[in-house]
């Protein structure tokens, strides 16, 4: 009786006072063991919407070990914005990157303490390969002519867009990431992106969350249908198609040259160690390999998935096709699309901040590690502490949005018809880990969808679009849709 007495006071006590023990902001109240594992959703940000109106702007959730969730506009730009290297840190999922990475290598899911170096050598050499460049824009704008080339000769069979999608984008990732060019039918295209598909939902979700509070349970890998395994062997299929592609970098490599890839530049500076007697320190073979695996993985699915969603909300709403085609043929015409007429094309700039709001890629954003105490919202949150920047709770929040579910391009306009940039929408993240790769992500998916919409006419197969739904796993994207494709004169 005294043992049942005092396990029901522990288990209240734990219950509703386990936040304010542990110096916490509030939030759902706890199971011991699960945490708020039960009210996990795919569309985590309604019920974080839910719980910010009874805790306030940041409050703290168990999924199962305590996360300290900020999904507001203001208190993300206070801290996580400006107070970049508080956050700069990443709270890794040890147990994941060890499964698929053998550590914590790469530019996703680093070691916090080569962030610095790592994140700093790939944003110049970026910079340095072409993010930015007329060239780069120039390749992006041929496969854009490709796929439209493709699609013109569709006649009234149905089109499902990513193919041709994936197979532009993947080439172009490619490239940076190897310097290697593909022919665009190559099947290793193909075959990367169901690896990919493979791989992403396995990644993520419940057990995955429950495996890095308890790793004891990758030993009971038979129980949850030996998905661990199917994980370390599709991650072994990937890596080995990225070694090959290492391997072919490496014979063209030449020192003399400037690098015109990641791969390049990283081969590069071990050469200058080696050279300079100095140690390799974190350029080795595992960062590398890890490095490349990142650049494919942030950059292939994700710009694929906005704009396999661009395509759909078109056929959905064909008054806004009307709309944008009218405004290219009035600025641009028949030349070709430049990343600059931009400036000229308000309502294709207000569509894609449109898609941007509610095309969100990642379910749960990356989570962060705090790495000096620091005080939000009037608590003190230690150094270490589990913080979630979940910038799209913002992008779905009625009070910020009117009707946030609907899609009206329009919410972006002034009464004079100009665009409206909007400082809350930010797919791409905030603060010093905040996308590597937004600068080309954002012109490939202008440069690519304007010279669709200049060129085609995108139909419904039958009468009525296919609904909007999305997938579940370590990333989102729209669910499998066809559609009918007319040339443009
Ligand atoms: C439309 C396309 C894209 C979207 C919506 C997108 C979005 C994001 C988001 C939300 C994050 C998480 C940031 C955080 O942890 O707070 C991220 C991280 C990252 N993205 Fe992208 N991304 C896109 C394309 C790309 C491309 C093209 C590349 C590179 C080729 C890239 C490379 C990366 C890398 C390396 C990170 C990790 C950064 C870090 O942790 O320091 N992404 N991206």
């Amino acid at each position: 009786m005294l043992i049942i007495a005092l396990l029901s006071i522990a288990f209240i006590v734990y219950y509703f006072g386990i936040n304010r023990i542990l110096g916490l902001p509030p939030g759902p109240p706890p199971l011991p063991l699960v945490g708020n594992m039960l009210s996990f959703d795919w569309d985590m940000d309604k019920v974080f919407l839910e719980w910010k109106a009874r805790y306030g702007r940041i409050f703290t959730v168990w999924l199962p070990y305590p996360i300290v969730v900020i999904g507001d506009h203001k208190v993300l730009q206070e801290n996580v914005a400006k107070n970049g290297d508080v956050f700069l840190g990443k709270r890794n999922p040890e147990q994941l990157m060890d499964i698929v990475c053998g550590g914590e290598y790469g530019l996703v899911f680093e070691n916090n303490e080569m962030v610095k170096e790592q994140r700093k050598f790939a944003m110049k050499t970026l910079h340095d390969i072409g993010f930015g460049s007329a060239a780069l824009e120039d390749t992006v704008h041929h496969y854009a002519q490709e796929i439209v080339t493709r699609w013109r000769k569709s006649k009234d069979e149905e089109v499902d867009v990513t193919e041709n999608i994936m197979r532009a984008i993947g080439n172009i990732v490619w490239n940076i990431t190897f310097g290697i060019t593909l022919e665009f039918d190559n099947p290793l295209l193909i075959k990367f992106r169901e690896l990919q598909q493979e791989m992403l939902p396995l990644m993520g979700g419940p057990l995955m969350m429950f495996i890095e509070t308890y790793p004891f349970l990758r030993k009971l890998d038979f129980l949850f249908g030996y998905k661990i395994k199917q994980l370390q062997e599709v991650t072994k299929e990937t890596n080995n198609y990225i070694r090959e592609a290492i391997k072919s970098t490496n014979i063209s490599f030449n020192a003399d040259n400037q690098p015109s890839s990641y791969i390049e530049a990283f081969l590069a500076e071990q050469k200058k160690r080696e050279e300079a007697g100095k140690p390799m320190g974190n350029f080795h073979y595992d960062q590398m390999l890890n490095s490349a695996t990142s650049l494919w993985g942030a950059g292939f699915d994700t710009t694929v998935s906005i704009l396999r969603m661009c395509c759909l909300e078109l056929i959905n709403h064909p008054e806004v096709q009307l709309k944008l085609q009218k405004e290219i043929d009035e600025v641009v015409g028949e030349r070709r699309i430049r990343n600059d007429d931009q400036k000229q094309l308000p309502y294709m700039c207000a569509f894609l901040q449109e898609v941007y709001r509610l095309g969100k890629v990642l379910p749960l954003n990356f989570l962060r590690k705090t790495m000096q105490d620091t005080e939000i919202e009037g608590y003190t949150i230690s150094s270490g502490t589990t913080v979630l920047p979940q910038f799209s709770m913002v992008h779905a929040d009625a009070n910020e949005f009117e009707r946030p579910d609907y899609f009206c391009p329009e919410r972006h306009l002034n009464e004079d018809g100009a665009f409206v940039k909007d400082p809350r929408i930010t797919p791409f993240s905030v603060g010093r880990r905040a996308c590597l790769g937004e600068t080309l992500a954002r012109m490939e998916v202008f440069v690519m969808f304007a010279t669709f919409v200049q060129n085609c006419n995108f139909t419904p197969v039958g009468k009525v679009p296919p609904s909007i739904g999305y997938t579940t796993g370590f990333s989102r994207a729209v669910t499998d849709f066809v559609l009918k494709i007319q040339p443009r004169n």
